[in-house]
Order: structure tokens, then C-alpha cells, then sequence
């Protein structure tokens, strides 16, 4: 193991980040009512150049009036290409209340991005005497984000989460493909004549979890385009946790409980985690660094893997 450990990422439950655009109010209460950790309120591109203005003073109102509740309160701030992000920052920092617990950075490219952000944000916090620090999450969705993430990961403090960004990222690659995430159907192997579909996200997505990973950031995959197919996205979020993310975005409210159900530990995963805690505690006490657990091995490794799995489900439970 290198002598520089792997620091834990933020202590708080991140299974789903419902996303609902700043400029349709009515949906603010119904997201605030929902089962989602994570509330973004889009001022980017689910909201029309038109309605930029009046959907940032939508958003600032919504820090002061909504209910949260304990969800985690996130913004997402129109791109650093566009003649709007810098009046996103000011109106949410200087007119928001301190509600706000973050702000998510779209289609960042390198860690510069995010030195810009920051120094906007920490000159406001400083000129208002913000007492609660706004952390930050990030969508990696361009060839240059993927190219950069480990530098991303690694460009703030207020760094909490990195997702994937399905949509733009195809466009930025030039992908052939008009959905967002999952399955991609000219995507396959042939063997004697029969097709195996292989997964075209699975890179990008472990490269962000070992970015993340790296520095302490939580990694998530975003947004499952279509909203009617309910066994495609639980396809998708099971491959994106079997690859170490920790949630999904839900861009429509039936989503919120499938992310939920995926990225929330099983009673039958708790209770084998802790089993084998247990038995890595007795072969400890017997001097062995190895045991067996119902006819496997289990070591060291198997005590980290089981401490993620018992951490997940105690974090949730007292959420
Ligand atoms: C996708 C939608 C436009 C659908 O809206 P609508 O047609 O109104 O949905 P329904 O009629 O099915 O609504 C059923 C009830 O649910 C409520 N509702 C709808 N949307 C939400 C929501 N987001 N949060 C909470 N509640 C919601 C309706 O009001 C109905 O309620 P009731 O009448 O009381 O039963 C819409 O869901 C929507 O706008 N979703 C968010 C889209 C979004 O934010 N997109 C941006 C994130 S994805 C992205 O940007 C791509 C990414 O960056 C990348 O590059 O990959
Ligand atoms: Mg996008």
C-alpha cells in the first residue's frame, strides 16, 4: 500500500440526486417531498436561454422558502462558456440563504475550471460572511473532463462528488448514439454468428471512480434518459455500483426509488458484511490473516470491502 492513504469521501448518503429545473416551481415541493438524498435544482440546460434570469430568482427563493428537509441541497451553475455562470454564483451567494450546500459545476474540462469557480465563491463568502462553507461536485461530460479527471478530483477542497454525464459526454466523444446512458446497440461483440453487447460507459465511469477514489470524492453516475424503461436504468445503476459509485441521478421522480433500491445496501449484504467482520476478528485473535467464510476465502481486503458495505447502510439509517 503506498505510504499516502486513500482519504474516506463525505460522510452522507448519496444514492440519488433528483434533478428538476430551476424555471418549473411547482416541482420544488414535490422534489423537497421525495425520497432523494440529493436535490439539484438545474439552471443550466434544462432551462431555456429565455428563462435563465427568472429561473436563478426561482432558485435563490427556493433556498429561503422550501423545506429541505435534510436533504443535501445542490445547484447546478450554467457552464464557464456561458454568459450566465458568473451571475449564477453572485445571485445564489449574495441573495441565497445558507441553505445551500453545493454547487455542481457542469462540463468541466480541467482543474483551472474549478480554481475559477472557487475563487468566485471564496470572495463572496468572505465579502458576506458566509458561515457555511458551499462545497462543490462536478460533472465530468467532455473528452477533455475525462482526459483531466484525476486533476479534477483533486482541484478543491470543497470537492464532494464527480458524476458522469451521459449526454453531452457522447456528443463530446463523437459517439454514435442518441440516448442517454445504458445499452448502445451497434455496441457488441459477435461470436459463431451470436451478438454479446458490451458496455461503452464502463471506462469512463471507472476512471472516474478511480479518480474519486483517489481523493476522497464520491462518484456517481448521472442521468438515465429514458424515464418509461425501469429495468434499463436498474441495469445501468447495478453496473455503475458493482464499479464502486455510490449513486444515480433520477431526471424524473420514478426513478428516485429504483436508485434507491440499487445503491441501498441489502439486509442480506449488511448482515454477511458484518459475518465477516466477525470472522476476521476471531482469525485476528487466532494470529491468522486469512480465514474462511462459508467455503471462501476472506483476508484484509475483505474487512475494507465489508467496513464500505456496513459504513453505506449505518450513513443511510441515520440519514
Ligand atoms: C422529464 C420531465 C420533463 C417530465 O415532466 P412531466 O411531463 O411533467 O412529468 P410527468 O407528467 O410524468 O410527472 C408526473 C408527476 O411528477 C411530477 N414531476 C415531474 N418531474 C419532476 C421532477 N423532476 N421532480 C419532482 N416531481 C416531478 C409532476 O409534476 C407530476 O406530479 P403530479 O401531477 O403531482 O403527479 C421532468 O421530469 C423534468 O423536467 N425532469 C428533470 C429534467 C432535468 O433536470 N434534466 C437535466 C438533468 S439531465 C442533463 O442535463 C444531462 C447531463 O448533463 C448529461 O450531459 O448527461
Ligand atoms: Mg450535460
Amino acid at each position: 500500500m503506498s505510504f499516502r492513504l486513500q482519504p474516506a469521501p463525505a460522510a452522507r448518503p448519496n444514492r440519488c440526486q433528483l434533478f428538476g429545473p430551476g424555471s418549473r416551481v411547482a416541482l420544488f415541493e414535490k422534489m423537497a417531498a421525495s425520497a432523494a438524498d440529493v436535490i439539484n435544482l438545474d439552471l443550466e440546460d434544462s432551462v431555456a436561454p429565455s428563462d435563465k434570469d427568472s429561473a436563478r430568482n426561482n432558485v435563490v427563493a427556493a433556498t429561503h422558502d422550501v423545506d429541505w428537509g435534510r436533504k443535501t441541497l445542490s445547484v447546478r451553475i450554467n457552464g464557464l462558456d456561458s454568459p450566465f455562470w458568473y451571475r449564477d454564483v453572485v445571485d445564489l451567494l449574495e441573495r441565497g440563504s445558507e441553505r445551500l450546500d453545493q454547487i455542481m459545476i457542469p462540463k468541466v474540462g480541467c482543474a483551472a475550471d474549478i480554481y475559477a469557480v472557487d475563487a468566485l465563491v471564496s470572495s463572496i463568502e468572505a465579502a458576506k460572511g458566509r458561515q457555511k462553507r458551499i462545497n462543490f461536485e462536478v460533472i465530468i461530460e467532455s473528452a477533455a473532463g475525462i482526459s483531466h479527471v484525476e486533476e479534477i478530483a483533486a482541484a478543491s477542497p470543497r470537492m464532494v462528488a464527480m458524476s458522469l454525464g451521459a449526454a453531452d459526454f457522447a456528443a463530446s466523444m463523437g459517439m454514435s448514439t442518441t440516448g442517454i446512458g445504458g445499452t448502445q446497440e451497434n455496441y457488441y461483440m459477435l461470436h459463431q454468428g451470436a451478438q454479446y453487447w458490451s458496455d461503452p460507459w464502463h471506462w469512463a465511469q471507472s476512471a472516474i471512480v478511480a479518480a474519486c477514489r483517489t481523493h476522497g470524492v464520491l462518484p456517481v453516475d448521472g442521468p438515465f434518459g429514458d424515464f418509461s424503461d425501469d429495468e434499463g436504468f436498474r441495469a445501468q445503476a447495478r453496473r455503475s455500483a458493482t464499479l464502486g459509485m455510490v449513486g444515480k441521478w433520477a431526471i424524473h421522480p420514478k426513478q428516485v426509488a429504483l436508485a434507491n433500491e440499487v445503491f441501498t445496501p441489502s439486509e442480506t449484504a449488511v448482515l454477511e458484511a458484518r459475518e465477516i467482520l466477525t470472522a476476521m476478528e476471531e482469525a485476528k485473535a487466532r494470529g491468522e490473516g486469512a480465514t474462511v467464510y462459508k467455503g471462501r476465502l476472506v483476508d484484509i481486503a475483505s474487512i475494507k470491502q465489508a467496513e464500505v458495505i456496513v459504513r453505506q447502510s449505518e450513513m443511510i439509517a441515520a440519514a
